[in-house]
């Protein structure tokens, strides 16, 4: 049983419901979710959807206590829910800042004590929480570098703290630049600034939701019993370099390949019909990444 607190990309129900797990989607757009549940029932997957603001922590506490009285128990939460606006911090207000620190750093305390309170202080569990690359400064983002930074240190403790309780395990994953419906919140200069930049990094491209899906399924199964309070960055290497202008292997092998995507689609037709809830230039960049998934690596299809 995993709770997902927000909409999440299809890709995290497929893979949890192929290790058979029941997933609850919770945010606040119930159509969005219901769209969602859908898609996975067609797929096969079981699935059960709730509206939930995560910056209540008396709606959090009460969605846990629901779905422990529905289904018995919950040994998974994803807290996914998440996100910010652009702005350099001279323009920010101080509402501005406080409402990113109250959705990504609180809400995920919230959603952690309830999941803590409701069920696996008593169970045990495993909690992933998304964050992002604030392993140096996070220019633009203030806010959400704080937020997400308070959340990696929030998870170190709780992982001492909560490990002695039945084994409780917690981690994070920070994604690097993802083609995600996550794009859709940026105006359209900010927009071009991530695709001028986003393949940046030592992949030579961005990620995409599969490849975080997959990380978090990992983090999340018993594969990763030994791993606990550690922040796993997904980022094609993004977060251990930002200073090459024509990205690294400019530097080090002006003829070297992307990093193949790893889309990471079932087999079966009904399933690959899967599209990217994302602005345009997004999606013409995935569409390119399926082909390459696909045929292989070309270096002169890079954008
Ligand atoms: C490298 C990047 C990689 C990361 C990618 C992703 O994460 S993809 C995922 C991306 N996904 C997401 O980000 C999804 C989730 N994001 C959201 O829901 C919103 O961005 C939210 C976090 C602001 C919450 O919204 P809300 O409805 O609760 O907020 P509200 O309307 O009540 O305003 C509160 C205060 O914030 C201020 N303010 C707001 N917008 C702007 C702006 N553009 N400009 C300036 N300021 C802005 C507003 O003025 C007000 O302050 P004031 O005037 O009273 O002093
Ligand atoms: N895409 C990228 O490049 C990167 C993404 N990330 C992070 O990964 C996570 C997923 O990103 P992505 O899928 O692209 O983002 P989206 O903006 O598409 O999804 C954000 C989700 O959070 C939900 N949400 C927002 N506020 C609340 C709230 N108060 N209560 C409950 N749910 C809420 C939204 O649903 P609803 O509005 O219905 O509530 C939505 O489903 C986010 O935390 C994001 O910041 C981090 C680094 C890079």
């Amino acid at each position: 049983m995993v709770l997902i607190g927000s909409h999440p990309i299809l890709g995290f129900a497929v893979y949890f419901y192929s290790l058979g797990a029941t997933v609850i989607l919770a945010a606040r757009k119930m159509d969005q979710l219901k769209s969602t549940a859908k898609e996975i029932e067609l797929l096969g997957g079981k699935c059960d959807v709730m509206q939930l603001n995560i910056r209540d922590a008396n709606q959090a506490l009460e969605a846990v206590n629901q779905i422990v009285a529905k289904h018995g128990k919950l040994n998974g939460l994803v807290n996914n829910a998440g996100g910010q606006f652009h702005s350099p911090a001279s323009k920010m207000t101080p509402n501005g800042f406080a409402t990113v620190v109250d959705l990504n750093l609180m809400g995920t305390f919230y959603l952690c004590k309830a999941a803590f309170d409701g069920y696996m202080g008593e169970h045990g569990g495993t909690i992933v929480n998304i964050v992002a690359d604030c392993r140096n400064g996070f220019p633009g983002m203030v806010h959400t570098g704080a937020a997400r930074a308070g959340i990696i240190n929030m998870t170190k403790t709780l992982a001492i703290e909560w490990g002695p309780y039945n084994g409780i395990r917690i981690n994070c994953v920070a994604p690097g630049m993802t083609i995600s419906s996550g794009m859709k919140n940026y105006p359209e200069k900010v927009l071009d600034g991530f695709i001028a930049n986003g393949w940046m990094n030592p992949s030579g491209r961005f990620g995409t939701e599969s490849e975080m899906a997959a990380s978090v399924v990992f983090l999340l199964s018993p594969a990763a019993s030994y791993i606990t309070g550690v922040n796993l960055p997904v980022d094609g290497g993004y977060s251990l370099s930002r200073s090459d202008a024509k990205g690294p292997e400019a530097m080090y092998n002006p003829k070297g390949s992307l990093m193949r995507p790893y889309i990471g689609w079932p087999s079966d037709e009904k399933a690959a019909i899967q599209e990217v809830d994302a602005p345009t230039g997004i999606v013409k960049l995935f569409e390119k990444y399926k082909a390459l998934a696909v045929n292989g690596i070309n270096r002169d299809s890079k954008l």
